[in-house]
């Protein structure tokens, strides 16, 4: 067996040692330990600092620094490098070399002094990690002093984090934890969509919490963590971290834990600034229980006939004549039957014809006015296949979320591999109580059985039903069984 199989992955932290322990290398390491991962640790300045500041950066040899990262590099596969605090220049030119002989993902947390004041990082040095650093940096986490130091003061966050991509970054991830906003709202800028992450600020100065960020997220992206995931979830765990925190000497610090993440940490994904903070409310909907989803009036009333009290319309045809004529239809079947009848992408037409609910997928979110769905009193699911898309259907406050593909489909292709059981679990444990959970992808007879064990409260399925070879038997037995 290959000796590095089952190894915890080794994240390399370049930073200041803060010999109170709060900030710097001490919280990076308690960090990573606490993802599960390796921490192989350079430090570039002792720092003498207390609560009234930073007054010395401490030199350290940059070619003890280099040797130091070579022996690392010759007895770890490094997975990921977290930087901090580049204090003098010497040491910015050999971070670069480390950085041009590294092929991972590199988080660049640009402290340049303090939270509690006093001496900030030299001009020559700031402007070599503008030309010489950035450019070789995965993701940069600057919280708004940062990005006001490095760009220009007051910039809104959006330009400043253009500017820092301009660079080289490919992703950008502005802390907005120091305005005066009652939300803790973060600006992502990134190759893939521009988006915003926010949740409750709580009133307490906690310290270290930009370190315990960037290191979450180095140790998330190397866990082969998807980068908006593991953004997503840093921000979780500093937000677990903050609400229970505790004091030591004169500092709040932040709590660190290996345990599940609880929803209320959870952050909210948005795309627009106008919806920041913005909660809809949308009926609730029971658990569904068997949730067939089916691609014709025909189907509806074939299942509603069979006892199904949860349906989905899904007809993916262009024509819209075709698509109300199904519809009408089945309005008709399940009209004063006790049928919680939903229809997926057509909202409008839906509202019109007073469905129960409407289906929509993240990218059907972007053009639904979901706030006219709510007016109207209709229920709604939206899908989610990631943490990130989790975040983005919290910020919607739906009546429920569905999880898919939990097994490899035929039915639709998708950029997504099979969530597993595991998968559907975290979500049973993270949202039960808070939102109804659909599973959904390659559901049969059989796993719908094993997904019952995880506690989920519906199980939605397309082939296992309209393509069985007696689909009354099979609805039988799936009914049956989630009594
Ligand atoms: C219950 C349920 N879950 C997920 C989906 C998928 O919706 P979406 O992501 O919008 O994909 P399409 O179904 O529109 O292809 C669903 N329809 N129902
Ligand atoms: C629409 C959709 N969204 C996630 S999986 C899926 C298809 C489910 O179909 P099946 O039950 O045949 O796998
Ligand atoms: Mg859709």
């Amino acid at each position: 067996m290959d000796a590095t199989q089952n190894q915890k992955p080794a994240v390399l932290l370049i930073g200041g040692l803060d010999p109170q322990g709060c900030a710097g290398m001490s919280a990076d390491i308690m960090t990573v330990l606490n993802h599960g991962c390796h921490p192989l640790s350079l430090i570039t300045g002792l720092t003498e600092q207390s609560a009234e500041g930073l007054t010395e950066f401490g030199l350290v040899s940059p070619a003890k620094v280099k040797a130091q990262f070579e022996n690392c590099q010759a007895d770890f596969d490094i997975k990921a490098i977290k930087i901090g605090l580049i204090p003098h220049l010497e040491i910015a030119k050999c971070i670069k070399d480390i950085l041009n002989k590294f092929n991972g993902p590199v988080i660049f947390d640009p402290v340049l002094g303090s939270t509690s004041g006093g001496m900030t990082v030299p001009e020559d040095v700031k402007n070599y990690i503008y030309k010489e650093i950035l450019p070789l940096v995965t993701v940069v986490t600057p919280n708004l002093p940062e990005l006001y130091a490095l760009t220009k003061p007051d910039i809104s966050v959006e330009m400043g984090a253009q500017l820092l991509r301009q660079e080289g970054v490919d992703v950008c991830l502005v802390k907005g934890g120091h305005s005066d906003n009652a939300l803790a709202i973060d600006f992502v800028s990134s190759t893939l969509a521009d988006f915003y992450l926010y949740n409750e600020k709580t009133a307490v100065q906690v310290r270290g919490t930009g370190c315990v960020m960037a290191s979450s997220l180095a140790s998330h992206l190397a866990s082969g963590q998807d980068i908006r995931d593991a953004m997503v979830l840093a921000k979780a765990y500093v937000a677990r971290g903050i609400r229970l925190s505790h004091k030591v000497g004169p500092y709040q610090l932040i709590h660190h834990s290996q345990q599940d993440i609880a929803l209320v940490d959870f952050p909210k994904l948005c795309y627009q600034p106008e919806l920041i903070g913005q909660t809809l409310e949308f009926p609730t909907c029971p658990e569904l229980g068997i949730y067939p989803v089916v691609e014709s009036a025909d189907w509806v009333k074939k299942l509603v006939d069979e006892g199904i009290k949860t349906i989905q319309l899904r007809v993916k045809e262009a024509d819209q004549d075709l698509i109300q004529q199904h519809l009408q239809s089945a309005m008709s079947t399940v009209a004063n039957k006790p049928v919680h009848f939903f229809v997926n992408d057509h909202w409008e037409m839906a509202i019109e014809a007073g469905a129960y609910g409407v289906h929509l997928g993240q990218e059907d979110l972007h053009d639904a006015n979901i706030k006219q769905i709510s007016e109207a009193g209709l229920r709604l699911g939206v899908s989610t296949h990631s943490y990130w898309e989790l975040a983005r259907a919290l910020a919607v406050n739906p009546s429920y979320i569905a999880l898919g593909p939990i097994y490899e489909t035929t039915s639709k292709q998708m950029p997504f591999s099979p969530q597993g059981i595991e998968r559907l679990q975290q979500w049973v444990d993270l949202l039960n109580g808070h939102y109804p959970i659909v599973a959904i992808g390659g559901i049969n007879v059989e796993r719908a059985e094993q997904l019952r064990k995880t506690g989920v409260g519906s199980v939605a399925m397309i082939t296992a039903i309209t393509k069985a070879n007696d689909y009354q038997h099979v609805t039988q037995q799936l009914l049956a069984m989630w009594q």
